[in-house]
């Protein structure tokens, strides 16, 4: 919404006005200045703002004498610093969308534009200092000549007067001004005073919103929430509830592999497998909720993981660690495409190399379109039709199918398949025991492998970034446990059937590759259910594949566009540039994926192997990461070894367990085995662990997380700073100066809020709520219920077994309830909100779009 102001000094000390404008975006407009210009700023600026001298350049009326500002002489005399003034031709133009944040100002001159960064924000906002004002927001320019100001005119808005005031005596700052004014435009719009807008004036929002698709429409139309930001585009700007978080975590954490390879778990080594699954992928993300807190705590502003550890250890240790946070993405996203693929080819006949790709292009349509949150809110829907799909299964084998319909006939149809070929390394060869060798050996493989996949992909922190900070412990807790229920009662319900089903002439044979493609549920839901079962599955697999495919997508695009084309490429890039590559990152992984997953299928690897392989070569990373963010003695050299040396002793373990084991032959079949995963999965995550640990013991760092807490940290505007002190100590080179213009998350909070958000007892607070809680949790899932049962051999009965589903369905119900209906509770006020927008749309006059008053979660 393009604004004119007009600024007058505090009502009692005077009340004349002075001509301000902003302009919009696409059109500039000058407010000249009285031609007497007499240099006279900085006068009486206080201490913590002395010499308040403008940058040497690039502005070109540094070039000149360094005594810069216009005044005019009306008693008191004020002068508006520059930043804030419209003389054409001699000060910077600001020129400046009032509907999006001051950050996003620039100020221009002739052909030259430059964003206003923190140095310029941190400057006296007049002279002499004042530590309140008012300005106007008139509908033609006041005075000076009197000359109405182009496409300005015609507003006749009843909040027009702001008065700014520094609580603390200060002198208010540019960057004061600019907040207040932003601020108070996005605040104090009454529903009333919204209706009353013209259509031009809704025009000229209009201009700022690109095309978008579904949910992005009405969340651009009916809420404060535009994707056209970046901060929104990849952050979601930072203000997402816990329960939509939660359902994010839910869907990203939700792969092909959660649905398919559980169930090829519980194919081969029976109930233990869907426990050792779901047990040992949660307590990856009830950690994360530890290093979330971290996160929040260490660096609020970071966009990227990566950014964290290059502001703390530099250039090397971001190179080395890119490669294991791309790395994760790139296998992530190969799992994803390979089960998805294998599983379309499997139920429909489509060829595989066009589902390789149209996967990941679809959903690159809607990553591009809606960004972070329309990700988030297509994970809820997804996350919501997935449950009921999973409730659909359950229900059929547990209660109404002909062929199974009780725990009772399920138990019986499993001791039958023991009998005829009883499970290898299981009591009595067993379906229903945990005593499971080779399902315990999965166990360990898959504890390590996720740890990887969490600690290491920027979607998960991507999504603690997306949070609330008082709340994003409370998500992933919550995340974790509701995902739980997912694989465990999936796999306990088709993996089982598959097993059941064994000797039923609707079920399809499955050889040791299909059972490794992940095959299982989709013949178990054919045999059951036949097309419509088929048809099930696949729904199922496409809405998981999609929303973590969506996940992943966002999640390089953020590391490409803030790690390698902001750090490396154009440090200087402006918020059209970011959102330009952000877009171009996405189409451009989505082909990278597309190609992963055709040459991991040409060259045999399938999803299983995939699985099991992850944490060979990306074990290694994690304890160094997890250190680098939540340990200020972590040992930089001590990390970058750690993890380079657990890369390689992982490969040599595996190979040489691999050539050891199978006389010598090394192919894709023999090195799949679950011995020779399991040296290289310990061996790359121990020796990572143990070197990155010892190191920071022997030579501990003391870091303050000071470099990380200021990655993209914004001007305090309203709260004193020695920024401007330091801008005169030491004048920031031009590079400097435009680096700190990256779009700030914080332009788009109130900075009280950001204060309370961030409070650091909070914080810690959290984080030790997230420490104690996940660890109970980790040992109990990992530690006191399964091993105690492995150990006893106990072989369920039949009331065992049905107590053991009925759990596994209650813990189903909750999930559901905490990931679908806690979200639209927490979530009631934006929902009405569009509701109303929407009923007013289709049955009243006027428009029903909406600006919230105050920025809200979605
Ligand atoms: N996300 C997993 N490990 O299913």
């Amino acid at each position: 919404m393009g604004q004119c102001f007009s600024w007058s000094a505090p009502p009692k000390r005077q009340r004349r006005r002075y001509p301000f404008a902003a302009a919009y975006r696409s059109n500039a407009f000058a407010q000249p200045y009285p031609q007497t210009v007499t240099p006279i700023y900085p006068r009486t600026a206080p201490a913590a703002y002395n010499p308040q001298l403008p940058p040497a350049s690039p502005w070109p009326w540094a070039a000149t004498p360094r005594t810069p500002v216009a005044s005019w002489n009306i008693p008191p005399t004020i002068v508006i610093n520059p930043q804030l003034s419209t003389q054409r031709n001699r000060h910077p133009f600001l020129d400046w969308d009032t509907s999006q944040p001051a950050s996003n100002a620039t100020a221009r001159y002739g052909a030259v534009t430059h964003p206003l960064n923190n140095y310029h924000l941190g400057q006296t906002a007049t002279s002499p200092p004042l530590s309140s004002m008012i300005v106007s927001l008139t509908s033609t320019a006041p005075a000076f000549p009197p000359r109405p100001i182009q496409a300005a005119t015609n507003l006749n808005w009843p909040w027009d007067t702001i008065h700014i005031e520094r609580s603390d005596g200060a002198a208010l700052r540019v960057g004061d001004v600019l907040h207040a004014i932003f601020r108070h435009l996005a605040k104090d719009l009454s529903h009333r005073e919204l209706v009353a807008m013209s259509g031009e004036e809704w025009d000229r929002v209009d201009r700022n919103f690109p095309f978008m698709i579904g949910l992005t429409a009405v969340q651009a139309r009916y809420t404060s929430f535009s994707p056209s930001s970046s901060e929104e585009f990849s952050s979601a700007s930072r203000s997402v509830k816990p329960g939509l978080i939660a359902a994010g975590i839910v869907s990203a954490w939700t792969w092909a592999a959660t649905l398919l390879q559980s169930s090829a778990v519980a194919y081969k080594y029976g109930i233990s497998g869907p426990w050792w699954y779901a047990s040992g992928a949660t307590i990856q993300v009830l950690l994360f909720a530890m290093i979330a807190a971290k996160l929040k705590l260490n660096a609020p502003f970071a966009h990227t993981w990566l950014e964290v550890v290059g502001a703390r250890w530099g250039k090397a240790a971001h190179l080395v660690f890119m490669f294991f946070g791309l790395a994760t993405n790139i296998i992530v996203s190969s799992m994803l495409i390979l089960g998805g693929s294998a599983t379309v080819t499997d139920l429909t006949g489509m060829s595989t190399i066009a589902a390789c790709f149209l996967i990941p292009l679809g959903v690159a349509i809607y990553v591009v379109v809606g960004g972070m949150r329309s990700t988030l809110l297509c994970d809820y829907t997804h996350t919501t039709v997935l449950f009921a799909i999973i409730f659909t299964f359950v229900f059929t084998v547990y209660a109404t199918s002909d062929k199974i319909g009780s725990p009772s006939k399920m138990y019986d149809l499993l001791t039958t398949a023991a009998q005829q070929a009883p499970v290898s390394g299981n009591a009595h060869g067993s379906y229903v025991t945990m005593r499971s060798k080779n399902g315990l050996i999965f166990g360990v493989i898959n504890i390590i492998g996720n740890f990887a996949t969490v600690f290491q992909d920027q979607a998960y922190f991507q999504r603690a970034i997306a949070s609330q900070p008082s709340t994003t412990v409370k998500a992933y807790l919550l995340g974790g446990l509701a995902w739980f229920a997912i694989p465990f009662t999936l796999a306990t319900t088709l993996g089982l059937s598959a097993v059941a089903l064994r000797n039923d002439p609707a079920m399809r044979p499955l050889s040791a590759a299909d059972v490794s493609a992940g095959l299982p549920a989709a013949a178990a839901a054919s045999a059951l259910l036949g097309k419509a079962g088929a048809s099930a599955l696949l729904v199922l697999l496409f809405l998981a594949v999609t929303s973590a495919t969506s996940a992943e997508l966002i999640a390089v695009s953020s590391l490409l566009t803030y790690d390698v084309y902001k750090r490396y490429i154009n440090p200087a890039a402006t918020e059209t540039q970011i959102m330009r590559v952000s877009h171009l990152m996405v189409a451009f992984y989505a082909l990278v994926i597309g190609l992963a997953g055709l040459i991991f299928f040409y060259i045999g690897v399938s999803m299983g192997w995939l699985y099991t392989f992850m944490g060979v070569i990306l074990g290694s990373g994690v304890a160094p990461i997890a250190l680098c963010i939540t340990w200020s003695k972590a040992n930089r050299m001590g990390c970058i070894i750690g993890a380079a040396a657990g890369f390689a002793a992982g490969i040599v373990a595996w190979l040489v367990t691999t050539s050891t084991l199978n006389g010598g032959v090394i192919n894709v079949t023999t090195s799949g085995g679950d011995l020779e995963m399991l040296a290289g999965n310990l061996a790359s995550i121990g020796v990572g662990g143990i070197i990155a640990t010892a190191t920071s013991y022997i030579w501990p760092e003391d870091y303050d997380f000071e470099s990380t807490r200021a990655i993209n940290r914004p001007a305090p505007a309203s709260t004193e700073s020695d920024e401007p002190k330091e801008a005169t100590e030491k004048e920031p080179s031009i590079e400097k100066k435009v680096q700190e213009k990256a779009p700030s998350v914080a332009d788009s909070f109130d900075a009280v809020e950001v204060e309370d958000e961030l409070d650091p007892v909070a914080l810690n607070k959290a984080y030790n709520f997230a420490a104690w809680s996940s660890l109970v949790l980790l040992v109990v899932l990992i530690l006191l219920i399964p091993l105690p049962l492995f150990f006893a051999s106990t072989i369920y009965g039949k009331a065992g077994y049905t107590t053991w589903v009925v759990i596994g369905i209650i813990w189903t119900f909750i999930s559901a309830f905490s990931v679908v209906l806690y979200p639209l509770w927490e979530s009631r006020d934006a929902l009405g909100l569009i509701s109303k927008g929407i009923i007013k749309d289709i049955f009243a006059r006027g428009s029903g779009k909406y600006v919230e008053p105050a920025r809200e979660a979605a």
